[in-house]
Formats: structure tokens, sequence, C-alpha cells
């Protein structure tokens, strides 16, 4: 029976994940990129496929930041640029450009580190819109100064021939060269995407606040990847120079070529690894050879084909090449029976039911574990919570409950670390037994503070397995154990079967399981529960009941806002009632319920007195 009520959590739209293309399949494409110029040796050839490498490498380094991070970086060819005067300027000193390579780079770095700082914290659009303002003040800068970079003339390089300079009479070692450096770059997006930095960047894309909730530095992840980003951007920047001898400011700080690299992404399959190079591959020589035909008759005809294809991109293949394949893999429908025996099994092991009458007998609670003393918030004139005070001790559940619009979820904000008290503070014993008063997201979760939403916050592009993963990354860096441990906190949430569905195809009772997971894979002290009952089924009530036990049975403290009397009257040992931002009573369920002031706030003056 339980079997049956578990196998529902997942929704008809779930869908199993796997790798869209065979490695083997992408890597004999990544091959053929290299070996198709070098059999066919003809200069036009190579051309297409050195210019296939360079738009792959900078479309592979943008998705770093736009993929990855979902940030839209507009002006991305700002650092394109950089490295392509930092490299022909010093050239043209008697500097090996493979020096200019790394100023470039470095310089890029400092610049996408200071521009995206503020942008990160302020959230929102800022971070596109100060992509596009500075790529045109860098195009500015260099027409300015142009005893440094030749001005509106642009620069031509000293040509010297050989590895040193990067310049070449053969097309061979150009190719060698972009095709390495589209590979550094491939192997970077990869390598990131792999590692927990890769998980952390799509959580925090996916949902920042469950993100820093689970303990993700989101602005400090965006960073590293944005640095990376300009980093092998300003590399490719400077090779291109020197492929091209010729640079000019319109054409290496082009917000035409800006976009054109996003939209490589966009139809190769944002966010993946290797979207963006099969988005190259196909518009690259597309556009290179209706230029090669029409030569100069048509003149920005490579910008019609890019606008058609991007309109059937959008209609056809909304998530890209790789998507598509995806699709035609057949990759969407039923839960991998595989593992369906073992969900089974867990399903079916015995499990004390909840007595949802009676009050469960409860184990003695410890110590204080977090001290909340006068707290206070209002937003404008409405004053939300009003000098809220209250302790909770180890192994203890504490129920939360109160009208809508008390001001639950605003005092769970206050010690959660999502929003900053007007008055008081609240400390939490730490695991050496100091009382330390931590202030973000992030210093909750160093402290073993997990908490859900009210709303559930999923990753939706991620499978159920990597949404538990993040939780589990804040105890174990390597993706190997955090795996592990997603994988059990999984099956004890009974949501083995579904590791590999994605997130966004669960039914409401999955997804609440979902986020309870996430918060148990971090292994916390103490567990915040926004509404974890509210809209799931009796059944779906009576399981998560059972699993709130099994939590504190496991040593861990929770506070729980719940509607759901059954599960408040049950679970709890102790109850808070708010009511309108004031702590109206105290103490066991059965005396709070009967208290005539929680009547009265729930039901009105009238029941109260009747
Ligand atoms: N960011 C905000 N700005 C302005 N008002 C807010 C904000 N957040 C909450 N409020 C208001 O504060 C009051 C308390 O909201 P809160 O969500 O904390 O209540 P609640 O007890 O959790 O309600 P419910 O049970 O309906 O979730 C409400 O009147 C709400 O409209």
């Amino acid at each position: 029976m339980i079997g049956r009520a578990a196998s529902k959590e997942v929704g008809t739209g779930a869908k199993r994940r796997r790798p869209a293309l065979a490695p083997m399949v992408l890597a004999a494409l990544v091959a053929a990129v290299f070996i198709i110029p070098t059999v066919i040796d003809n200069p036009f050839v190579y051309h297409v496929f050195i210019t296939i490498c360079i738009f792959a490498g900078l479309s592979t380094a943008w998705n770093l930041v736009g993929g990855y991070a979902g940030q839209l970086s507009l002006g991305h060819m700002m650092f394109y640029g950089i490295g392509a005067y930092a490299g022909v300027i010093l050239m043209n000193t008697g500097v090996s450009p493979w020096i200019g390579m790394l100023v470039g780079a470095a310089v890029a770095v400092v610049v996408a580190v200071i521009v995206s700082y503020p942008c990160f914290i302020l959230r929102g659009p800022f971070f596109a819109l100060a992509t596009i303002a500075l790529l045109e003040v860098f195009r500015v800068l260099a027409l300015h100064f142009r005893d440094v970079t030749g001005g509106a003339t642009g620069l031509m390089i000293q040509l010297r021939l050989g590895w040193e300079w990067m310049v070449f009479r053969d097309r061979l070692p150009a190719l060698v060269i972009a095709f390495g450096l589209m590979l550094v770059c491939l192997f970077v997006g990869w390598l990131i995407r792999s590692r927990r930095l890769g998980f952390y960047l799509v959580a925090t894309r996916e949902r920042e606040s469950a993100a820093r909730a689970a303990g993700v530095p989101t602005v400090r992840v965006r960073l590293v990847a944005v640095a990376a980003s300009a980093a092998l951007t300003a590399m490719i920047g400077t090779y291109h120079a020197m492929y091209l001898t010729f640079i000019e400011p319109g054409a290496v700080f082009s917000l035409t070529m800006s976009i054109q690299i996003a939209m490589f992404a966009l139809i190769g399959g944002i966010g993946t690894v290797f979207g963006p190079f099969l988005g190259a591959l196909l518009l690259v020589p597309l556009t290179e050879l209706v230029r090669g035909w029409l030569g100069a008759q048509a003149l920005g005809l490579h910008g019609f084909v890019y606008g058609t294809v991007l309109v059937l991109a959008a209609l056809f293949m909304p998530d890209g090449i790789m998507g598509l394949v995806a699709r035609f893999k057949g990759t969407e429908g039923r839960p991998d029976d595989s593992t369906a025996p073992q969900a089974e099994a867990i399903a079916a092991e015995p499990r004390q039911p909840a007595d949802t009458t009676e009050p469960t007998p409860q184990p003695a609670t410890g110590a204080e574990i977090m001290r909340v003393d006068g707290l206070s918030k209002s937003f404008g004139g409405l004053r939300v919570i009003e000098h809220a005070s209250f302790t909770l001790r180890e192994g203890e559940i504490l129920g939360l409950i109160g009208p809508n619009g008390a001001g639950k979820t605003t005092l769970f904000n206050m010690i959660s670390g999502f929003m900053e008290p007007d008055q008081g503070d609240v400390a939490v014993r730490d695991r050496a037994g100091d009382w330390v008063r931590p202030k973000s997201p992030m210093e909750y979760a160093a402290l073993g503070i997990g908490r859900t939403f009210q709303i559930v916050q999923p990753f939706a592009a991620m499978t159920v397995e990597e949404n538990i993963m993040v939780g589990a990354f804040h105890r174990h860096g390597h993706v190997g154990d955090a795996r592990a441990v997603a994988r059990e906190t999984a099956h004890k949430m009974g949501l083995g079967p579904y590791l590999d569905a994605e997130a966004r195809g669960l039914t409401i009772g999955g997804l609440k399981r979902l986020e309870v997971a996430r918060v148990m894979a971090m292994e916390p002290r103490v567990l915040l529960l926004d509404e974890v009952m509210a809209g799931i089924n009796q059944t779906d009530v009576r399981r998560a009941i059972d699993l709130m036990l099994s939590i504190r049975d496991g040593g861990v403290s929770i506070i729980a806002i719940e509607h759901v009397m059954q599960a408040v009257m049950s679970l709890s040992d102790r109850v808070i009632v708010l009511n309108s931002g004031h702590i109206i009573t105290e103490g066991p369920p059965r005396e709070v319920v009967q208290d005539p002031e929680v009547i009265e706030a729930y039901l009105g003056k009238e029941f109260a007195h009747a």
C-alpha cells in the first residue's frame, strides 16, 4: 500500500534525466573539428574550423556565467577586447602574446570581479545592464586613448612568425592553438559542472533563497564563475587578435558578437557543458558558407541566418540541440523500473504508524540549543512581530501556530538569517557548546540550522538526487560522498525510486518531501519546517508525522509552523501561539488548544465566549 502511495510522488510530467548525447558521440564531434580541416587541407575550410573553435570556446566561457550561474552577460566581449588589446599592445613592445594572454586574463578577472560584485549583491537585471554599459565604456576608452590603442584606425600586429608570436604562415598551427583553447574551455566547463561549484551555481540560478538556506555562498560562487569566464574569454581574445593580425575598437568591443556567443549557447543548450559547442558547430559553418557564397552582395546576411535559426530554435527546441536530442531519445516517461524494487522494499519497511489522536510519548529533551530574545520587526507602519522570545531545546519539537498573517514566516525568516530583526537577537549554541549570534543564512547553515520554505523551492532543472546533493555538499565537499549521502537520505524519505527524475515533475507531496530531504542531507541540528503538511493528502500527512518523529529521534530539534492541527497535537512537545505579532501563549499542546485566548484568535470572540 505504502509502496503504491510512494509511486505517486512523481507526477505524470516527470522525466528521467540521462545525458542527451552519448559521450562517445560528443568526443567524435569534437575530434572532427580538428580532423576534418587537416584532411581536406583547404585554407577556407581551415578558416571555418578555426572560427568554430574560437566561437565554441567563447560561447562555452560565456555559458559559465550565462548558463550555469544564470547571469545574463550581454557585454561579454569586453573581456575579449581586453585580451585582444593586451596581447597586441604587448606584442608590439616585444612581449610574447603567451604572456599577453596571461596579462589580459588577469586584467579581465579584476574588471569582472569589480563589476560583478555589486550587481550580484543587488540581484535583479543589474548585471546584464552593467555588462552592456561597460562594453560601451571600453569601446569609447579604446577610441579615446589612440596613442596606446590606435584609436578608430585600430592596431596592426608587427608581423613576427612562429610559435612564440602565435602567428603562422601555415594554417595547421593556428588550428592547433584555437582547438587547444576550445578544449581548455570545454574542460573548465565540464570540471565546474561536475564539481560542487557547478551544483552550487545551478542551485543559485534556480532558487537563490533555497540555495542560501542550504549554506551556498551564492555571491562567491557567481564571482568564481564570472572570473573563470572572463579569463577564458580574454585568452581567446588575445589569440584571435593574433590570428586576425588587426584589431579595432568597434570589432573587439562588439555588442553583436556578445549577443552571438550567447545565442550559440542558447541554440546548443544553455547551461549544458557541450551545448555552446554544438551551437557554434551548427551556426558558424552555416554563416561562413553563406558569406562565402554570396560574398559582398549580402553583407549582414549572417544576422538574418542567426535570426531565422533562433526563431526556429525557440519554436521547436526551447532547450536547444541537447534538449532536442534528449527528447528524440525518448527519455520522457515513467521512472526507471530498476530502482523500483528497492523503493518497494524501503516503502514496505515496517514503520510505526503515527497515532494521530493521542500525543506521542516524547523522550526527555536536552539542553537549550537556541535562544530567541525580544525579536521585533516592522514593515513600514505595520508591526509584524512584537518582542518575541522563546527557547528551543535539543531533541524538542516546538509547534508554532497562529492564524494567517500572524507573523510566523516573518519570525522564521529572522531565526534563519533571511531577515534582519529591528530589535532583539538570536543565539545558537554551536557544536563546541559556545553561544554565537549568526547573522546570515550561511552562518545559520554553518551552525546546523536548516529550513524549508512555505512555498516549496525545488531546483527545478536538477534531478531529485542533485537537489538533495546540494544540501549534502554542506558537509561533504566531494561529489561521490555527497551523492552517497543524498541517496541514503532519499531512501529514508521514500524518494528512492525518483533519484533520477527531474524535481519539476514531482507532485506537491513529493516536493515537500524533497524540501525536507535537502535540509536533512545537511545533517542539521535544528530543523525549521514551514508548513510542510499544507496541501498534502491524509496519507502523506501521516507519513510526514512519522518522518518528523524519526528525525527528532535522530537527535534533531524541530520548530514547525503548522496549520494541520492533527500534526501539531501529535508531534509537539510544546506549542507557541502567535497572534498579530505577539506570542499569546506557550505550553503543552492540550493546554494551549483549550486556552480561551487561542480559541478567540482562531475563531473569534463570539465562539470563545460561547
Ligand atoms: N516583506 C514584506 N513586506 C511587507 N509586509 C510583509 C512582508 N512580509 C510579510 N508581510 C506582512 O506581514 C504580516 C505577517 O506575514 P507572515 O507571512 O509572517 O504571516 P504568517 O503568519 O506566516 O501567515 P500565513 O500563515 O498566512 O503564512 C502579513 O500581514 C504580511 O502581509
